[in-house]
């Protein structure tokens, strides 16, 4: 039942809810999905807590006044002590409850069902309405933008660390407003209802209190740096440490294969030495604010009871006084110190929110046009005119490079190594943008096109094609959703997968199209990935084709194999092949031989033979096999 009244509650925030849900990035029926158009979120750590702050208003309202009553009624509570300990001392204990009825039935009011229900509704607020709501919106928000980045900040990053600021900033963010809102609220409401109450006893018990507030402000912006200093200390030598131990780990073949166990031993030592020296320093620092709050803490009740010590013997104070007085101070001293945490964990979290908004708020640099359309390939004729590339560097890589591709027509490209050949398939899959000139298909501008589209368009299998670790059959269907298991087998026949994936099975027990493949899945050989590579893109069945070492993997049967099903696959496409085994491509419409990013001899294969250029000197050196570091010297 309580399960049920709960679930209520959490409704009150959508934890999907963003500028439009994914849906709507999609304009109506004709499914235009156009990237770099979400609003980026705020890049300044206060602007984006107030950004989110904003979307949960009334739950954030709520929480601040709960931590003000939470405030009030502990100060209720122990000033009610003394109104108490006043009622007995002058009254016959027979008439205390008819003279002090009132007094005794509200104290019973707020310890027993006020404070129990604003216990709950603080509860309420923070674990059913704002903890999974909240904290999850900012991360589904977060990661929405993070994942429309460009290839090329991908290629900047580490993906551990992408996912770790999407994951820390929401969960710092939300803690960050749920500490000030609720725990340092009430904390401030509590020293305030101290001071007034204490002054009404007696004024200079107020003015102890105001000497203890500034010592303890004095701690906070004294002592609390230092421990923020070496507690990023303490981090940076845990990852310096953790590092070498993943870099070993990871990299565990080599050290067995050159038995260094012993060498990485007292290189890990030492790195986790500084570690221990850094946990060292900074508990000695935490003792240290742990004794300051102590002294100041002992001064301030001695001070309070010294005061309300002689007040009483001065016929100033009441008992009740006292015991009121004594009562708030004692639960003032339990308070700071769990404050003092409180207060270190905001200035970490605030932290941790500017180290997550660098990733996270910069707006992608690869984005679609308001207006992009959506590619229409009507034949497949893809032109580069003129483009000129650099990886932003100034020069080299691509310039002013020309090359049209008629609908239809096969092309190899063929080159010595970092000669441009990926560059320029990855420029005509939008994955960066040219400096100059333009990139068509059909006569559009691929820059001017949805890169969804474009990519809808384009069939890749690379060298290395990354599987997700999912299943085989989830694999080969990514990106589409209506799918029989029919059609999966059939493009896995024509990959030549057909005859491994059934013997598969995942340590889970999953078997055949169903085993999960990746780290923690079944490993696959570098020839079986490219099989389902192949296969993935076989059933995409896109209109333009690029083969990237798309058979570099497989050995000379296998590739024999299913270089027929290629040929089948490629007929009526436009297609771009790049291979160093150039036996693989020799029989296309046409090869374009590039060097340092430019056209330097282009033709059939015995035409190119004939000219006794770059593409003859590269053939005669393969001799059916690879193209070598001998054959990138000859061709010097
Ligand atoms: N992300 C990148 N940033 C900067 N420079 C790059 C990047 N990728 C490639 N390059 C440089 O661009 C040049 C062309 O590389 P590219 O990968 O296009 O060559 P390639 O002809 O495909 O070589 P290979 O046959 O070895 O795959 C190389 O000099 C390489 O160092």
């Amino acid at each position: 039942m309580m399960d049920g009244f709960l679930k209520r509650f959490e409704h009150v925030l959508d934890p999907f809810e963003d500028q439009g849900d994914p849906a709507s990035r999609e304009d109506g029926a004709n499914g235009v999905n156009r990237i770099g158009h979400l609003e980026p979120l705020p890049d300044t750590a206060n602007a984006f807590i107030w950004h989110f702050a904003k979307q949960a208003k009334w739950p954030l309202i709520g929480l601040l006044v709960i931590g003000g009553l939470t405030g009030l009624i502990e100060a209720v509570m122990f000033t009610g002590v003394g109104w108490l300990i006043d009622a007995m001392e002058s009254t016959e204990p027979s008439q205390l409850l008819a003279e002090h009825f009132w007094l005794i039935a509200s104290l019973f009011f707020v310890t027993l069902i006020g404070r129990a229900l604003v216990l709950f509704a603080g509860s309420v607020l923070e674990e059913q309405m704002i903890a999974p709501s909240f904290f999850n919106r900012i991360r589904w928000q977060s990661y929405r933008r993070v994942i429309e980045q460009s290839y090329t900040f991908f290629q900047n990053d580490f993906a551990g660390r992408l996912a770790q600021k999407v994951q820390q900033g929401g969960q710092a963010t939300g803690d960050f407003v749920i500490t000030i809102l609720q725990t340092f609220w009430s904390f401030v409401t509590f020293v305030i209802l101290t001071a007034t109450i204490l002054g009404a006893i007696d004024w200079r018990m107020t003015a102890v209190l105001a000497l203890w507030s500034l010592g303890y402000v004095w701690i906070i912006r004294n002592i609390l740096p230092q421990i923020r200093i070496l507690g990023r200390e303490r981090a940076n030598a845990n990852s310096v440490w953790t590092g070498r131990v993943v870099d070993s780990f990871t990299n565990i073949l080599s050290v067995k294969l050159f038995d260094s166990t012993r060498k990485e031993d007292a290189f890990v030592k030492n790195g986790f030495a500084n570690y221990v020296e850094a946990v060292r320093r900074l508990c000695r620092a935490l003792t240290t604010i742990r004794t300051a709050i102590a002294v100041l803490n002992g001064l301030m009740m001695t001070g309070v009871g010294w005061v309300a010590v002689i007040g009483w013997q001065a016929g100033s104070i009441s008992t009740g006084g006292v015991a009121a007085a004594l009562g708030l101070v004692l639960r003032l001293n339990q308070m700071s110190g769990w404050m003092m945490f409180n207060i270190n964990g905001l200035v970490r979290n605030y932290g941790t929110i500017q180290d997550a908004v660098a990733t996270i708020s910069p707006r992608p640099t690869l984005v679609d046009k308001p207006d992009a359309a959506v590619l229409s390939v009507r034949k497949g004729g893809v032109s580069f005119e003129d483009i000129t590339f650099h990886y932003g560097k100034g020069s080299g890589i691509i310039e002013h490079f020309n090359l049209t591709i008629r609908p239809g027509e096969k092309v190899g490209l063929v080159g010595r190594s970092g000669a441009g050949k990926t560059t320029l398939v990855n420029l005509l899959l939008r994955l960066y943008d040219v400096e100059s000139g333009r990139i068509t298909i059909d006569g559009q501008n691929i820059s001017a096109v949805t890169q969804a589209s474009l990519r809808a368009a384009i069939g890749v299998v690379t060298q290395d094609t990354g599987l997700l670790h999912r299943s085989i059959r989830e694999n080969i269907a990514y990106g589409r959703s209506d799918v029989s298991d029919a059609e999966i087998y059939e493009a896995a026949r024509r990959a030549n997968a057909a005859s491994f994936i059934p013997t598969l099975r995942d340590p889970k027990g999953n078997a055949g199209y169903k085993a999960t493949v990746g780290e923690r899945g079944i490993k696959l050989s570098g020839g079986q990935r490219q099989r389902i590579a192949i296969a993935r893109v076989l059933f995409k069945d896109a209109p333009i084709l690029i083969l990237d070492e798309a058979t570099s993997a497989l050995d000379s049967e296998v590739e024999a194999a299913i270089q027929e099903n290629l040929n089948v696959m490629m007929q009526g496409k436009t297609v771009i092949a790049i291979a160093h085994r150039l036996s693989t491509i020799a029989s296309l419409d046409r090869l374009i031989v590039i060097d340092e990013g430019r056209i330097v001899e282009e033709g059939r294969h015995q035409d190119l033979i004939g000219k006794d250029g770059l593409y003859a000197q590269l053939w005669r050196r393969q001799s059916g096999g690879f193209l070598g570091e001998l054959a990138a010297e000859a061709a010097q």
